[in-house]
C-alpha cells in the first residue's frame, strides 16, 4: 500500500459520530440507552440533584417499555435504522477515500462508543483524525456533547492523535443542494402533489435558545436556503417534544394537525436527521401521520433522510474531503 503524501506515513483517520441508539427494541436495552443519554447534563439540563430522582423514577419506569413497542415497529434485520444508516454511510466514504484514510464510526450513547473508536483509529496508525458529528445544525446537545466526549477521551490519552472536526454544515451549498435533490427525487415518486412541504427538525427546550445556542436559528437557515432553492415556501416545525418545560415552536404534531384540519395535502421531511431513526420512521411517517388524519388530511408522505443515498453521499464526501485538505494527498 502506497503511504499518503504529505507527512511520515501514518494513516489519517475518519470518525463519524451520531447519536446512538438502542443495542435492542426490547425495555431493558433501551433503559441502558435512555439512562446514559438522559443523564448527559447537555441533553437535560436540570440540576442533577433534582433530575435523577425523576429521571430514575417516573422516565426509566415507564418510557423503556413504550419506547421498546416503538422502536419494534421500525427495526430492520440490519438492527436499529440508525447504526445501520449510520455503518453504511461510514463503509460508502471509505470506498470513496481509499487507503489513504481509515474510516469508522461511532455513537455518543451506546455502542459503538467514541473512545474505543479513536483507539482503534490510533492503533491502525492513524495520527490525525477527522471527528465528524453527522449534525448538520450545531446544538448543545448533540455537536457539543459529542466534541466534549471526544475530548474527555483524548485527555486519558498519553500520545494524543492530532484533531480536526467537521463544522456545522446548516448553510453548506453541498447540503443545500443534496437536500433539494432528495426532497425533489421524493417528490416525484408521489402520486400526489402536496402543497405544503414541512420540514420537521427535532426540539430543544425553548430556554436554551436565550441563552444563545444556535441551534433554532440554524434550523430556519437551512429551511430559508432549501426553499430558495426549491422555489417554493418550506414550513418549519419542531418535533420530538420531552418533558414539561416551553420547546420550540411549532411543535411538528400541532403543525400536522392543523394541516389535515384545514385539508391540505403534506410532504413531511427531517433536514437535520443525517440518517433516519426513531424520530423519523416512528414519530413522523406512522405516528404523524395519524395525527394528521385523525385531524381530517387525506394525503400525506414522508420523506427519507439524506442516508446512505447518492446525494447524501455525495455531499458526506465533499465535506469530509473539503476538511482533509492538506491531510490527503492531492
Ligand atoms: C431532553 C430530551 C431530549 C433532547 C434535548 C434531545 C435533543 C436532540 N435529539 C436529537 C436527535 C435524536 N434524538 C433521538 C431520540 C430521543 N431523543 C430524546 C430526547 C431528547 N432529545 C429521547 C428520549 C429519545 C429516545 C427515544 C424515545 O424514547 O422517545 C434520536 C433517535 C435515536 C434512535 O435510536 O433512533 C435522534 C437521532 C437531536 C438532533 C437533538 C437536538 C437538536
Ligand atoms: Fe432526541
Ligand atoms: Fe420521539
Amino acid at each position: 500500500m502506497t503511504p499518503p503524501a504529505g507527512h511520515s506515513g501514518a494513516r489519517i483517520g475518519v470518525l463519524l459520530v451520531n447519536l446512538g441508539t438502542p443495542d435492542a427494541p426490547e425495555p431493558g436495552a433501551v433503559r441502558r440507552y435512555l439512562a446514559e443519554f438522559l443523564s448527559d447534563r447537555r441533553v437535560v439540563e436540570i440540576p442533577p440533584i433534582l433530575w435523577q430522582p425523576i429521571l430514575r423514577g417516573a422516565v426509566l419506569t415507564t418510557r423503556p417499555a413504550k419506547s421498546a413497542r416503538a422502536y419494534r415497529l421500525i427495526w430492520s434485520d440490519a438492527g436499529s435504522p440508525l447504526a445501520a444508516i449510520t455503518r453504511a454511510q461510514a463503509d460508502a466514504l471509505q470506498a470513496d477515500l481509499g487507503p489513504a484514510a481509515r474510516v469508522t464510526y461511532a455513537m455518543r450513547y451506546g455502542e459503538p462508543a467514541i473512545g474505543p473508536a479513536i483507539d482503534a483509529l490510533i492503533a491502525a496508525g492513524c495520527d490525525r483524525i477527522l471527528v465528524a458529528p453527522l449534525y448538520p445544525q450545531y446544538c448543545g446537545a448533540t455537536t457539543a456533547t459529542a466534541v466534549d466526549a471526544v475530548g474527555a477521551h483524548l485527555a486519558t490519552l498519553r500520545a494524543q492523535p492530532s484533531l480536526r472536526f467537521l463544522p456545522p454544515y446548516p448553510d453548506d451549498p453541498a447540503y443545500i443542494g443534496a437536500l433539494k435533490a432528495s426532497v425533489e427525487a421524493g417528490l416525484a415518486a408521489l402520486d400526489f402533489a402536496p402543497d405544503v412541504l414541512l420540514a420537521s427538525f427535532h426540539g430543544m427546550p425553548e430556554r436554551t435558545r436565550a441563552l444563545g445556542d444556535p441551534y433554532h436559528d440554524q434550523c430556519q437557515t437551512t429551511a430559508r436556503l432549501l426553499s430558495d432553492a426549491l422555489g417554493r415556501p418550506v414550513e418549519v416545525a419542531f418535533q420530538s417534544r420531552f418533558g414539561r418545560a416551553r420547546w420550540l415552536e411549532p411543535a411538528t404534531e400541532a403543525t400536522l394537525a392543523r394541516l389535515g384540519g384545514e385539508g391540505r395535502s403534506v410532504a413531511v421531511f427531517a433536514p437535520g436527521f443525517a440518517a433516519d431513526c426513531l424520530e423519523t420512521l416512528e414519530e413522523l411517517a406512522i405516528r404523524g401521520k395519524q395525527t394528521f388524519e385523525r385531524a381530517g388530511g387525506r394525503n400525506f408522505a414522508y420523506l427519507p433522510c439524506l442516508n446512505a443515498d447518492v446525494a447524501g453521499l455525495e455531499m458526506l464526501t465533499a465535506l469530509v474531503r473539503r476538511e482533509l485538505a492538506g491531510w490527503l494527498p492531492g
